[in-house]
């Protein structure tokens, strides 16, 4: 990728060290906005339908047939003309001469005239005549004229256990839009309409550095001031969650000539770039002193052209994660999350998740939603909006409960590991009362 080649990287140093940088809060809302008209839908491909779960399609799909595409027995019995039947009981049986026997993949070798009826299998195609199939059990086999007979004990209804051609489907209808996610009904829908191969959008390419010189890899020993990293597992692992593939990149120094010259080498193939760590006002915080360079989104365009490196934002009004930055570069979408787990955690929920989606062409990129019953009190210091860490629990009563986790600070890594949502506590307040209705934005699980 092109990071700008004529960063003054000593101009930066000079007057980026004293933390004092001019940096304007914006709403999550307008970051995820500002994200999200950066995050390009990418190309497609073909993949084999058993491999396509858990992709997003790229175009819309259509029927290729009627579903079903004949008239379908929906049990093993007699394919009858239901008039036959109309009187019939178990002390005045309709003996009906039975005329074929037809296999589910076979075909009628005679239709079924007034007075005759055949042994029909599940799936198999009714044959003509017929209007409805009794089940083998309201039967029983007997002889009428000489000839064999079926003996229906029960009148049947006009239409009774047959599933007409097009009940579900009508050629040429669609069954499927693109952007949707394809579970396993998906799949069955589209075996059944002949997609032995399935355009969907390319898995978006995913470059992961973990910036901070106190980070050893996770196999390493512990060292004195050192911790292991913690985030490039994780951060691989949600992209794996949003259909992304992660590119792991490794750990780089509180250097930003070395931030620089990674993030130059990266290379045209791929699609995102996240970073964790030194995203804040210390002094040796790589990514802030890096994208203070660029030029700013508010005095700027709401489109990026491809030529122009742009900071997006380079603070949120939330909590954790303020100093969550974004930026446009070399034609690259680049998150720069914060090192803390926590807020890395959520930066990658709020502007990562839905950006990936929407690379691959979810037209709803952002998190479901339920109400949810706060179970214990928040409190909160800040005026920011509040991203907690919680566990639902689904009561007896119907209602959802969430409960805000232990060790849920911006720094703390065991809550990550339990969350099942995010409640929102908005700005405004300084928290939420235990039993107060909340918003929960509930986590892939
Ligand atoms: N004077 C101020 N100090 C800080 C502010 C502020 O507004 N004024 N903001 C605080 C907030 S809020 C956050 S959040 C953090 C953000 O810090 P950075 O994003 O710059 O991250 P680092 O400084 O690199 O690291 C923070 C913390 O996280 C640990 N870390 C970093 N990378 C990893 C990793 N890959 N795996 C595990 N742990 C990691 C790192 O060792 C630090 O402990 O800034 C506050 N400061
Ligand atoms: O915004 Mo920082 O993530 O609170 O701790
Ligand atoms: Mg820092």
């Amino acid at each position: 990728m092109r990071v700008a080649e004529d960063w003054s990287l000593e101009s930066v140093r000079s007057e980026g060290s004293d933390g004092r940088f001019n940096r304007r809060a914006i709403k999550v809302e307008e970051a995820q906005r500002r994200v999200l008209a950066a995050a390009r839908t990418i190309a497609s491909e073909l993949v084999p339908l058993a491999e396509a779960g858990g992709r997003r399609l790229a175009q819309q799909l259509l029927a290729t047939s009627d579903w079903p595409p004949f008239a379908r027995a929906g049990l093993d019995g007699y394919a009858v003309r239901a008039a036959d039947t109309a009187q019939a009981s178990p002390a005045f049986p309709a003996a009906l001469r039975v005329v074929d026997t037809i296999a589910a993949g076979g075909l009628a070798l005679a239709a079924v005239e007034p007075g005759t009826a055949a042994r029909i299998m599940t799936g198999a195609a009714v044959p003509s005549g017929a209007d409805a199939v009794v089940m083998l059990e309201q039967t029983a086999e007997g002889m009428a004229g000489g000839e064999r007979a079926a003996l229906v004990k029960a009148a049947a209804r006009p239409g009774q256990n047959v599933a007409p051609q097009g009940e579900e489907f009508r050629l040429g209808s669609p069954i499927m839009e693109p952007g949707e996610l394809l579970r396993p009904g998906h799949l069955a829908l589209l075996g059944t309409f002949g997609y032995a191969v399935v355009p969907v959008y390319r898995r978006p390419r995913v470059a992961v550095f973990a910036t901070g010189s106190e980070l050893l890899p996770v196999e390493a020993p512990l060292a004195p001031g050192r911790i292991r990293d913690s985030n490039s597992a994780m951060v691989a692992a949600m992209i794996r969650q949003r259909g992304g593939e992660p590119i792991l990149c490794g750990t780089l120094p509180d250097e930003p000539e070395a931030v620089s010259e990674a993030l130059i080498h990266i290379g045209g193939d791929v699609d995102l770039i996240v970073t964790t760590g030194g995203v804040s006002v210390g002094d040796y915080d790589a990514m802030a002193l890096l994208l203070r360079e660029l030029a700013d989104f508010d005095s700027q365009f709401e489109v990026f052209p491809d030529s122009l490196d742009m900071l997006l934002f380079n603070r949120v009004s939330m909590r954790p994660g303020s100093p969550t930055s974004a930026a446009w570069i070399g034609g690259k979408l680049v998150l720069a999350l914060s090192g803390n787990p926590g807020a890395c955690f959520v930066g990658f929920e709020l502007f990562a998740a839905p950006a990936l989606r929407a690379m691959q062409g979810d037209p709803r990129p952002d998190h479901r939603k339920v109400q949810a019953v706060l179970a214990r009190e928040l409190k909160k210091g800040s005026p920011h909006d509040r991203y907690v860490r919680t566990s639902l629990l689904y009561g007896d009563d119907g209602r959802v409960y969430a409960d805000p986790l232990a060790f849920g600070k911006s720094s703390m890594t065991a809550s990550i590991a339990q969350a099942e949502a995010l409640v929102v506590i908005p700005s405004g307040s300084l928290g939420a009362e235990a039993g107060s209705i909340v918003e929960a934005w509930i986590l892939p699980q």
